[in-house]
């Protein structure tokens, strides 16, 4: 079988290692071509994934037709923020009737969009059928360790979904299938910006009590906005939801909880994103959610605040404050 990346960053390269396992041939592309050549001759991804191995099945290159060239399974890796006008570029290149399948998490911020609705906005009604989205706790740096890993597959059409399951099943890499790619979207986009607030409260040293606060009562604004856009609220308990924020809202490899433990620290967003070489969707997703829980009437209060705080210089204790004395609620409305 051969397979293809699109996107060599830190998952693309990590899923890339795994699809090596079933694939004689690993396609994957990204623009830096001295970093493809480094991973074809010294097999490891020095920027992003240093000191790691990398399969010699997995083959970098810059240019798409030949990343794409044969694939059977194409994973689109690329930042979601880069995902429109990477496949603009890649679509004269991509084979038909094979499954696609989005890791990226993030909504974007123009049109609001999850990135399975992004593709069908991009790309020919032929794709449509094939687009999948891999969605839970994964850590690239675990996954490229070959660490175990448990992840969900969603696709309106369960063939594929089943197909792209049968190509990343390994020894360390699982996966469930789903068919509901709406609670899987909005539960790995919006865990992003919820794992910001728990890093804002960390670097406040807010304490466990604040951190488990505000997985619980993010779960619940996730979960909120999911099922009133059409997902099924049980998605979100699950790998893509709970699973996710719960890695992301702790583990110190996050670079979304990085972002809010300096914002908590008091710096401000650009000096932030400035120390950083790799993505963090959340800041870009705060954006999103703002704008989509105005527009649909839901209320998304920790990520208003993760907005205010970033965007607005809101004062990250204020914005505590604010939370914490927001009107009494019942806890299930
Ligand atoms: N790193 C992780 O542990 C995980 C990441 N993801 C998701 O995967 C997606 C990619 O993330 P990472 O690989 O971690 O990011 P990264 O920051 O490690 O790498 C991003 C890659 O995208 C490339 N890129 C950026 N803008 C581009 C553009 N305009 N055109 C073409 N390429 C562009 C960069 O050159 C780089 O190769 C994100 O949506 C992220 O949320 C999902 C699960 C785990
Ligand atoms: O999505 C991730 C793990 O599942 C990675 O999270 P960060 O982007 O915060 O590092």
């Amino acid at each position: 079988m051969r397979a293809s990346v699109i996107g060599s960053g830190s998952f693309g390269t990590a899923l890339a290692n795994v699809l090596a396992v079933n694939c004689e041939h690993v396609g994957l592309w990204g623009r830096d071509a001295a970093l493809a050549e480094a991973i074809n001759t010294r097999h490891e991804n020095a920027t992003y994934l240093p000191g790691i191995p990398i399969s010699p099945r997995v083959r970098a290159t810059t240019h798409l037709p030949e990343a794409l060239e044969g694939s059977e399974l194409v994973v689109l890796a690329a930042p979601s923020h880069a995902t429109r006008q990477v496949m603009a570029q890649a679509l004269p290149s991509l084979p038909r009737h094979v499954p696609l399948v989005t890791v990226a998490k993030g909504i974007e911020n123009e049109t609001l969009f999850t990135m399975t609705e992004l593709l069908e906005d991009c790309l020919p009604e032929e794709y449509h059928p094939y687009i999948a989205v891999l969605s839970g706790p994964s850590f690239a740096k675990e996954l490229a360790q070959r660490m175990p890993t448990v992840v969900t597959i969603a696709a309106p059409w369960d063939k594929v979904a089943l197909r792209c399951q049968k190509a990343l099943q390994t020894e360390t890499f699982r996966s469930y299938t789903s068919s509901d790619v709406v609670g899987v979207q909005y539960g790995g986009a919006l865990k992003n910006v919820i794992a910001i607030a728990a890093g804002i409260a960390d670097g406040l040293s807010m304490g466990h009590n604040a951190r488990a606060a505000i997985i619980t009562r993010g779960l619940a604004e996730i979960t909120r906005l999911a099922v009133r856009k059409g997902g099924n609220p049980l998605t979100l308990s699950g790998l893509s939801g709970m699973g996710d924020l719960v890695l992301t809202c702790t583990g110190e490899l996050s670079r979304n909880r990085h972002v809010g433990m300096e914002l908590g620290r008091g710096r401000s967003l650009q000096e932030i994103l400035g120390d950083m070489k790799q993505v963090a969707e959340g800041v870009k997703t705060a954006r999103s959610a703002r704008d989509l829980a105005r527009k649909v009437g839901v209320e998304l209060p920790i990520c208003e605040q993760v907005y205010a705080i970033a965007y607005e210089g809101k004062s990250a204790r204020a914005a505590v404050v604010e939370l914490m004395t927001r009107q009494p609620k019942n806890e299930l409305v």
